[in-house]
């Protein structure tokens, strides 16, 4: 794997002045990133609203910002970085793609002008650990001269077959990275997958049961193999596996059913394209209140987590322990935020 940094300068700031890594990823409430597009004036006006509601709120720079936006994109990216409200909900941007002509004023500008509160750079179709490293460096550079003290971290999207092949060395790649989110359309575009749709599934990919009487037939997740990837990938580096854009924003259920699939898979989060699919993600990624209320029974019954136990007809032990402790883990810092979500689980 060409990681090229070894065990002992792993932690290294890459540039003199540049903060310390960090050595643990934050671990905020993050079930939704949400995407608005900066050059727009009126969303600018909405943005403490959208940070209310979301759990993340990311300017997005990349596509779906016309070619002649880009520029006022970024600006109206650092006025909201400079001037907004966010009442602590973290600030990510998606800057565009390493061979643009705007993926380095992107990061110069921003860095510069808000590195104090941009907390993620989401970079597009990485293709391997030498676009992390590229970004790496020059952040350290770019932190030091404007004197932070805090790194600003690093977010990949899979959406390139390579990425896909290497998804592995790009978690590891360095300790600036936060997560990865699936990206579908384009991953569907360098596939040759025959889809138009941004996510979801397709009727014509399905599974048909043998000859016989009646045939029953299901619809398969296109993404499923991707995403167990990319979950394994972020798992075993230490970092967070989201879903990323569900594009047919009427169709409410097929987004919900979707993501349903990537939180039991293991994501934490999806994108939001639209303040409809706030309320989606919250639904999807908060866990369901019985299933925390039978966790912390597990909890209660195994309390060092030792033994053998039955609960209900089911057994118990060390593993069925650790599980219970994601759920309540993540019931307990979701509740922290929404005191809704506190009420329900009991732990106001
Ligand atoms: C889909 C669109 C065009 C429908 O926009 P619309 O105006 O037609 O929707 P609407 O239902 O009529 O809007 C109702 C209200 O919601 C507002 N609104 C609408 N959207 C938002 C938003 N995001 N945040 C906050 N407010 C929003 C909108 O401004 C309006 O407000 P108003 O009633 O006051 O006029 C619009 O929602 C939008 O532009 N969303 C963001 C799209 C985006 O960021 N796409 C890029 C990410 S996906 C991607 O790039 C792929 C990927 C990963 O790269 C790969 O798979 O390869
Ligand atoms: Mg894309």
């Amino acid at each position: 794997m060409p990681l090229m940094r070894n065990a002992r300068s792993f932690f290294a700031p890459l540039a003199i002045g540049a903060p310390d890594p960090v050595r643990a990823i934050p671990v905020t409430p993050s079930r939704m990133i949400h995407f608005f597009d900066p050059s727009n004036e009126k969303l600018r006006g909405k943005v403490p609203d959208m940070a209310r509601s979301a759990d993340i709120l990311l300017g997005n720079l990349e596509d779906a910002v016309a070619a002649d936006k880009k520029e006022a994109a970024r600006a109206g990216l650092v006025e909201v970085g400079r001037t907004a409200d966010l009442g602590g909900t973290p600030l990510w941007t998606r800057i565009n793609a390493l061979e643009s002509p705007w993926a380095l004023d992107d990061l110069v500008t921003l860095v510069t002008e808000i590195g104090d509160v941009l907390d993620v750079v989401m970079v597009p179709k990485v293709e391997g650990a030498e676009d992390i490293h590229y970004v790496d460096r020059l952040l350290a550079q770019l932190e030091a001269r404007a004197g932070l003290s805090r790194p600003v971290l690093v977010h990949a999207i899979l959406e390139t077959a390579q990425g896909v092949a290497n998804v592995e060395e790009i978690a590891n790649a360095s300790p600036r990275m936060q997560g990865i989110s699936l990206g579908p359309a384009d991953l569907a575009a360098s596939r040759r997958m025959k889809t138009t749709r941004v996510g979801g599934g397709h009727p014509g990919y399905r599974v048909l049961a043998d000859p016989g009487d009646e045939r029953p037939s299901y619809q398969q997740d296109l993404w499923h193999y991707t995403v167990g990837r990319m979950v394994d990938a972020c798992a075993a580096a230490g970092i967070f596996p989201y879903y990323g854009p569900f594009g047919d924003i009427k169709d409410e259920a097929g987004c919900e059913a979707q993501f349903r699939a990537a939180y039991l898979m293991g994501c934490v989060g999806a994108w939001s394209l639209h303040p409809v699919q706030i309320g989606i993600a919250k639904r999807v990624f908060s866990p369901d209140v019985e299933e925390v209320r039978f966790a912390r029974r597990v909890l209660e019954a195994i309390p060092d987590g030792s033994g053998v136990h039955m609960l209900d007809g089911k057994m118990q032990d060390d593993a069925t322990y650790k599980q219970a402790r994601v759920l309540v883990d993540l019931a307990e810092l979701l509740a922290k935020k929404d005191p809704e979500l506190a009420t329900a689980y009991g732990l106001s």
